[in-house]
């Protein structure tokens, strides 16, 4: 029984050795460990192995707790160097913000995180805002040359702060677009053509012209011939022998017009109207009211020569196709005339 008991005693302050352990009695004395940075990597895995260990040998913790002093404290020093800031010289500076915080109480529970996720540690100790900016500060000047790659990792981080970040999302949006935007700018090619300047409005405006040239006109509001004045009801009359659609008492055979005369055939003071269309004069009273596009319009060529006018609204019309029978004359100057007539006195 009394072997056992003092099994029992030896075991409980194995246990409560390795629950507290002593580096926090002697850790305040072991300054000299941060001059020793390079050990820190060995100690981290020798902890893990004894922790594994350390459970079934009762002689273990003690050992353990020797090198935990020696090794966890270089540890504290490089994975969180605010618990063990305690090295006068340039510990003081890493742990300035976070060291505090470690408090007795605590240690165990740091050095689980400390040996499970180190990484975390580090944040866990330091408040959160200095989980970011704060390692990077801190951890460049000692910890980072000596022991961890990590802190080389953060440190582009921090470098390209703004930049880095920006750099890499701008330039995916970037090239994203720029990948996307060349398709369109194809596209864009074949719209370009059509629309000239600008895109969507001259699409619209396509469409906006017509409606201007109809006002411009003289409001052309759709024209509704009355009964039997339709196109096909002008090819019938126009096919009808003796339609007399040059005009009553008009003789055979085709008139020399001149300028002025034709200024007297306006479709006034019961006058049939005639117009002049490359060099041909038309009487187009009978097709007045034949007229799709109104007889006002029609009229506006009366008396002159209307080419301009119907080549501006309808070129596609086949003019002689609809007035072949309405042709009366040939349009002849004003000296044609004189000396035609001399000739017929001198005869
Ligand atoms: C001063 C001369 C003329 C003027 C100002 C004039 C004006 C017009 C107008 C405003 C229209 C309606 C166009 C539209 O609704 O979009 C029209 C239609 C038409 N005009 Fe004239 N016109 C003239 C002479 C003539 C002559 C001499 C002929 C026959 C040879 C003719 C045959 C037609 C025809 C067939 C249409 C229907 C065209 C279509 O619907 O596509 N026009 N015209």
């Amino acid at each position: 029984m009394g072997w056992v008991g003092v099994g029992s005693l030896i075991a409980t302050a194995g246990y409560f050795a390795y629950r507290y352990p002593p580096r926090r009695w002697t850790g305040f004395s072991d300054p000299p460990e941060p001059t020793s940075d390079v050990p820190p990597v060995s100690p981290t895995a020798d902890e893990h192995s004894q922790a594994k260990n350390g459970v079934s040998d009762s002689n273990a913790p003690l050992i353990e707790i020797e090198e935990d002093e020696s090794q966890t404290t270089p540890k504290a020093s490089a994975s969180t160097p605010s618990g063990l800031p305690v090295p006068t010289l340039s510990l003081d500076e890493d742990t300035s913000g976070s060291a505090t915080s470690t408090d007795a109480p605590t240690p165990p529970v740091q050095r689980n995180m400390a040996r499970n996720t180190p990484s975390t540690d580090r944040g866990g100790t330091a408040p959160p805002s200095s989980l970011m900016p704060a390692p990077s500060s801190q951890r460049p000047p000692a910890p980072a040359s000596s022991l961890m790659p990590p802190p080389p990792a953060p440190r582009p981080r921090p470098t390209p702060n703004g930049t880095s970040s920006g750099q890499l999302q701008p330039p995916r949006p970037n090239n994203m677009s720029s990948s996307l935007r060349p398709p369109p700018s194809a596209a864009s090619s074949l719209r370009v053509p059509p629309s000239g300047g600008s895109g969507s409005r001259l699409s619209s405006s396509t469409l906006a012209p017509q409606t201007l040239k109809k006002p411009s006109n003289g409001a052309r509001s759709k024209v509704i011939l009355e009964p039997g004045y339709s196109p096909l009801d002008w090819a019938a009359l126009a096919a009808k022998p003796n339609n007399q659609l040059r005009g009553a008492g008009m003789p055979p055979g085709l008139l020399r017009v001149t300028p002025s005369m034709l200024k007297t055939q306006n479709g006034r003071k019961g006058r049939d109207a005639w117009t002049s269309y490359q060099g041909r004069i038309y009487n187009i009273s009978p097709y007045l009211p034949y007229h799709p596009g109104g007889k006002g319009e029609l009229l506006r060529g009366a008396g002159k020569d209307s080419a301009k006018l119907f080549q501006e609204i309808h070129p596609w019309v086949n003019w002689d196709g609809i007035l072949g029978e309405c042709l009366v004359g040939i349009l002849v100057s004003e000296n044609d005339i004189f000396e035609k007539n001399n000739l017929d006195a001198m005869d």
